[in-house]
């Protein structure tokens, strides 16, 4: 189920942008215009397990899969995927390139500024890869700013923010495009750590001869655990295919068929969440 990613460069969306009719514009009716057409665009970041082609080039991932229910149910038969990277996903969004972001993003309050969220569907913490062995002893940001790590993580990652708020100075991470670069930056000795999601971290060191994932840990903000949760996100107008993709979303998890839908990708009982997006967006 969790098959290798097909490479992805920072594929942009050419050919997908279209300008928005009248309607879609102002949130009228996006939802009725995806069901006569009988597809519903996803941006996807190629991150294991959220979004991602398989090695049979096909779309899965917790969010995809999660899509493909959710949007058969209301009325859209068919999901299309248009990668991306992760930091390109809300511009991506909201210049019409693709019609949902499906990558596990986590609804933080910037974030809320610029697009809006379905409630989350799983929560997690983070987590690092490190050289095999941790030979620095890497457990937390602080520890890695107190041992003088040399840390980075993805484009447009929450992990930046984490870093920033345990101390380190943003002009001194590295960023790279995504988890495979990440994971290749700490097995050449490039960076000492890449931050990620605890899950994406375990999956992506995973048969690494000279990397590995650590434990997981909550970030701090101000001194206190930072919950973060990951869910759907659409263009502000879009608040009535967001209050239908939510109400489908809170069945699933009532029946427990939200859960039976993101195990296969390494999920837990311990990730589910009742979080909601407007407690997460600070609002
Ligand atoms: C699923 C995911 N979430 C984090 C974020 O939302 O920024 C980043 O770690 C990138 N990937």
């Amino acid at each position: 189920m969790l098959a290798g990613l097909a490479a992805f460069g920072a594929l942009g969306a050419a050919g997908c942008t279209r300008v928005a009719s009248a309607s879609g514009r102002n949130g009228g009716d996006l939802l009725e215009r995806l069901r006569a057409q009988g597809v519903v665009r996803l941006g996807i970041a190629g991150e294991i397990p959220f979004g991602y082609i398989d090695r049979d080039g096909n779309l899965t991932g917790e969010a995809p899969e999660l899509a493909k229910v959710i949007f058969k149910r209301l009325g859209v038969d068919r999901v299309q995927p248009v990668p991306t990277e992760f930091g390109s996903l809300i511009p991506g969004l909201n210049a019409q390139q693709f019609d949902v972001v499906a990558a596990g993003m986590y609804v933080t309050p910037d974030r809320c500024a610029q697009v809006i969220f379905a409630d989350p569907d799983y929560r997690m913490p983070d987590a690092f890869i490190v050289r095999k062995g941790n030979p620095l002893g890497l457990r937390t940001y602080a520890d890695a700013l107190r041992r003088h790590a040399k840390a980075a993580t993805g484009t447009g990652y929450a992990q930046i923010q984490h870093a920033v708020e345990a101390g380190f100075k943003e002009s001194d991470l590295v960023i790279v495009p995504d988890q495979v670069a990440g994971l290749n930056a700490v097995e050449s000795g490039r960076v000492d750590l890449f931050a990620a999601t605890a899950v994406t971290a375990r999956l992506v060191a995973r048969g690494s001869a000279k990397a590995e994932s650590t434990e997981p840990f909550v970030a701090l903000v101000d001194g206190r655990p930072k919950a973060d949760g990951g869910a759907f996100a659409f263009r502000p107008t879009e608040t009535r295919l967001r209050d239908a993709f939510n109400a489908e979303l809170h069945k699933l998890r009532r029946s427990g068929e939200l859960y039976r839908v993101m195990r296969p990708f390494g999920f837990t009982r311990a990730e589910m969440t009742t979080l909601t997006a407007k407690e997460l967006c600070g609002s």
